[in-house]
């Protein structure tokens, strides 16, 4: 073989050598390498590895044990902090502006009127018109307006303001400022097992019954009583929820059964459970019942009767929604047949222009309005007040 044709082996050989022998090697150092790795593993968790390195200049040498993280203490279970509800005294004058804004439109109407040069027929019977829209009823609206006119007439020459007075005096007449409107909730300690007070609320689906339950309840625990609820609402489970939210506020309990349960029986336990733990009274939600529907009512009567093997029923409210207007007079006419209704909650009168209902309500069953509710909020119920009303009413 010539140099040339050595030369050309040689370099052959080389190149098979690096296609072969390069990749065998590779893949030897490969495996080396995961071994040691594999090693290091199952030898020291990480925590070791990264401490088992030099430490910093003036840095505290690190354990070579390793550290398990400390235990997490245990969770601390913190009881909702309790609201302090508002005093009831003066609620209506804080509601003041809300009254006056849903009713501004029936008393901005009189005062117009009233306030014209000349009163004659027409003009009259515009106020009539505008009390009947406003739903005072028309049997209380003309005896209303026959004495204004009467007033007016005797006096002569009346002015503007003279007539505002005079219109705020039989308004006033007209809300029998003299109706007993005390929530009788003040517990019998003088029985033979200082029995609570017993109060029951009933009325029609969506009228405020829960809400008003515990606004009622805060109404109560801000004026000094203790509390129990009852959630004989068993038709909603979501109702015995809402009311067990508002006792948790403010730390009434609450004695609910199963849903679609017996309401008597929550009732009847909700009592027992007031009488034993020796609260001053026991407040009954019950479920929405259309007044035209026996099955239900006659269910209402039962919870009643169930109720009162324990002791009468101290007060049942009925809950009117003020919205619903003179429908509200034939609810109470059936629900006071059937459960003897002694006070009636007016929600909703901030969204209505017709606060003349608690007249036409009072009027005709001869039953006090005793609270009223002005919105949403928990502390939004106020004791009726017939003067502040009157005044809200007919404010500039
Ligand atoms: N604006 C306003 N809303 C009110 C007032 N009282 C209650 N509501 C609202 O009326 C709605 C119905 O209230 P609930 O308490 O659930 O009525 P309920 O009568 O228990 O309803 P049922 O159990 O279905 O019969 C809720 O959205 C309340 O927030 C009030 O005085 N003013």
């Amino acid at each position: 073989m010539d140099t040339q044709s050595w030369i050309v082996l040689v370099i052959f050989l080389a190149l098979m050598a690096s296609a072969f022998l390069l990749p065998a090697l590779r893949r030897q150092r490969r495996e080396r390498l995961r071994e040691r790795d594999d090693a290091t593993l199952t030898t020291a968790p990480p925590a070791e590895v990264e401490e088992a390195q030099a430490p910093e200049a003036g840095t505290v040498p690190a354990p070579t044990r390793p550290v398990s993280p400390a235990p997490a203490p245990p969770p601390v279970e913190t009881a909702p902090a309790l609201e302090k509800p508002e005093p009831t005294a003066g609620r209506l004058v804080r509601l003041r502006a809300r009254l006056s804004r849903s009713q501004n439109a029936l008393g901005k109407g009189l005062l117009a009127l009233l306030s014209r040069d000349k009163l004659d027929d027409d003009t009259w019977d515009e106020v009539e018109d505008t009390l009947i829209t406003a739903d005072v009823g028309v049997e209380a609206t003309r005896e209303i307006v026959g004495k204004l006119r009467e007033q007016a007439r005797v006096q002569g020459t009346a002015t503007a303001a003279d007539l505002r007075a005079m219109l705020a005096s039989q308004l006033l007449a007209a809300l029998d400022p003299g109706m007993d409107r005390g929530l009788k909730a003040t517990p019998h300690r003088d029985s033979a097992d200082g029995r609570p007070a017993v109060v029951l609320v009933v009325g029609v689906n969506g009228a405020g019954k829960t809400t008003t339950c515990g606004k009622i309840a805060r109404v109560l625990i801000a004026d000094g009583h203790s509390v129990v609820l009852g959630a004989a609402d068993t038709f909603r489970a979501a109702a015995a929820d809402q009311l067990a939210t508002w006792g948790s506020r403010v730390g009434a309990e609450v004695v609910r059964g199963p849903e679609g349960g017996d309401p008597a029986a929550v009732a009847f336990d909700a009592v027992k459970r007031g009488t034993e733990s020796g609260v001053d009274t026991v407040l009954i939600d019950t479920a929405g019942r259309l007044q035209n529907k026996v099955g239900l009512m006659d269910e209402l009567g039962k919870v009643k009767r169930v109720v009162s093997r324990q002791g009468p029923v101290d007060e049942t409210l009925l809950i009117l929604d003020a919205t619903t207007g003179q429908n509200g007079l034939e609810q109470a006419r059936v629900f006071t047949e059937v459960v003897d209704v002694t006070g009636v909650v007016l929600t909703k009168l901030d969204g209505t222009a017709k606060g003349g209902i608690v007249i036409a309500v009072q009027r005709k069953l001869g039953i006090p309005v005793k609270l009223v509710g002005l919105g949403e909020g928990p502390d939004d119920l106020a004791p009726f007040e017939p003067a502040a009303f009157v005044d809200a009413l007919l404010a500039e």
